[in-house]
């Protein structure tokens, strides 16, 4: 550990230095966060996929114990039943209070731990635009939205200034999970201790106070701002949100109202009661949020909705053979075909990844369908035609292997313990597997 970091560290938090420096040769904490849209805490705790231990920050989020290896390959977390978050960094999403309905924002989204509980909570209503900068990000993060579930969500590759540009005054709550020194991560990632020096906290602290003032331009009136980060230091935490506060009259700086973690650090006329830390000794690695309200008026960009696509009869008649409910919203865009339960959006110079389901493309006169509508959550238990595996069946399907199964023809959800995780086709005698050759387990 970088002796001029253990420093400020013991300028911090003066008598707690020692108890943390002890937190320090002890195990990270380790945390799965239960996929309320596919299945409740209670049974999923039935499952028994591990020892799950309630944490105080979040009633979906568990402990788990160190030593669990392998839960990557579960048949639960490839279900999308669970994600892995360690315990603290679930704390942003509940100061943020999430409602149904809600139009969020979540500006730095990837690998998509918030996003994913976001929008658990917003159980398919509302919207949810999950951003992340970095192409190769994401394409991880839209790979666990698909994994999880979701469908009224838009996932976009963009700059935060972009955003502000097309979604001025959009939204009800923007998260600002910033990237930052990553001080709370260097039990997970030796890479952020290497990286550590105060002129690359200075610097984060610069790019964090631009990016809050995108978000700001996406607030509505009275919309809610949570920043929040995975560091210790004073610049990055209590004096962005000191700064951005002098930046604009018209935020107010509300109490987190929640019983975990500690008061901030002192700094200037800030009221630290405020704002939340969480370290350690408080059961979490390490986090920083702090909730604000917009007050001023919005300039608020036009939102454009897509016209429904009339749907091709083969692409009707294969959503028919699938589903005994039909999707609210179709759109056909360059030969895939989306479903949504809300209007898609149109966005004039924002790269979309994914908006609503990606139910197939088409293919010579028919739909070959796509993961992605057998993983969605709104699909679960509405599926026409379903192979319920055994656990070694399972296994056998995860690998790759087709399924020695009579009497099924055409397209099959598979499901285990009643959880569609993929799909293959019937040809009457066997079950031949579709499940995509980049998530298969060795
Ligand atoms: C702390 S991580 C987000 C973690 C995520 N919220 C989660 O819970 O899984 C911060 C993210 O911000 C992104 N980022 C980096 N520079 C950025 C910038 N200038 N503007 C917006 N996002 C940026 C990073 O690529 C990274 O994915």
């Amino acid at each position: 550990m970088k002796e001029q970091f253990l420093q400020r560290m013991k300028e911090y938090l003066q008598e707690d230095y020692e108890a943390y420096v002890k937190t320090l040769e002890e195990d990270a904490y380790r945390g799965l966060r239960v996929n309320t849209t596919k299945i409740s805490v209670e049974a999923f705790l039935q499952l028994s996929v591990c020892e799950c231990k309630p944490s105080a920050i979040c009633p979906e989020t568990f402990y788990i114990p160190h030593q669990e290896k392998g839960l990557g390959n579960h048949p639960a977390h490839l279900a999308g039943l669970f994600y892995m978050q360690e315990p603290s960094a679930s704390s942003a999403v509940e100061v943020l209070d999430v409602q149904e309905g809600d139009w969020v924002l979540d500006m730095c989204a990837a690998p998509g731990g918030k996003s994913t509980q976001i929008a658990a909570k917003l159980q398919h209503s509302g919207l949810l635009v999950s951003n992340e900068i970095e192409a190769k990000r994401a394409a991880v993060l839209m790979s666990n939205m698909e994994r999880l579930g979701f469908s009224e969500c838009m996932i976009t590759n963009a700059r935060p200034d972009e955003l502000a540009k097309e979604m001025g005054g959009w939204f009800d709550k923007v998260l600002v999970d910033a990237p930052c020194s990553g001080e709370g991560m260097f039990k997970k990632h030796a890479k952020a201790m290497d990286d550590w020096s105060v002129e690359h906290v200075a610097s984060c602290a610069m790019r964090q106070k631009l990016i809050l003032e995108s978000a700001y331009e996406t607030l509505k009136e009275e919309g809610i701002l949570v920043y929040s980060t995975c560091t210790y230091s004073m610049e990055e935490n209590e004096e962005v949100v000191y700064e951005f506060l002098k930046h604009h009259d018209d935020m107010e700086l509300l109490d987190c109202q929640v019983n975990f973690g500690r008061s901030g650090f002192s700094y200037r006329d800030l009221d630290v009661t405020k704002v939340r830390r969480i370290f350690p000794m408080d059961q979490g690695e390490g986090h920083f949020v702090a909730k604000m309200k917009k007050h001023g008026q919005a300039v608020i960009s036009r939102k454009k909705e897509v016209a429904d696509t009339a749907l091709p009869m083969f692409a009707q008649a294969f959503l028919k053979s699938q589903l005994a409910k039909q999707p609210a919203h179709t759109l056909l865009l360059q030969d895939k075909l989306y479903l949504k339960q809300t209007p898609f959006l149109k966005l004039k110079k924002i790269h979309i990844l994914r908006q609503g389901i990606l139910a197939g493309e088409i293919m010579k006169n028919r739909i070959e369908p796509h993961q992605h509508f057998y993983s969605a959550s709104l699909h679960q238990d509405k599926f026409l035609q379903t192979y319920d595996m055994c656990d070694e069946e399972c296994h056998l399907f995860l690998q790759g292997h087709p399924l020695s199964v009579s009497g099924y023809k055409g397209y099959t959800a598979l499901l285990w313990h009643q959880h569609p995780i993929g799909f293959a086709k019937g040809d009457g005698m066997v079950l031949k597997n579709k499940y995509p050759k980049g998530m298969r387990i060795r």
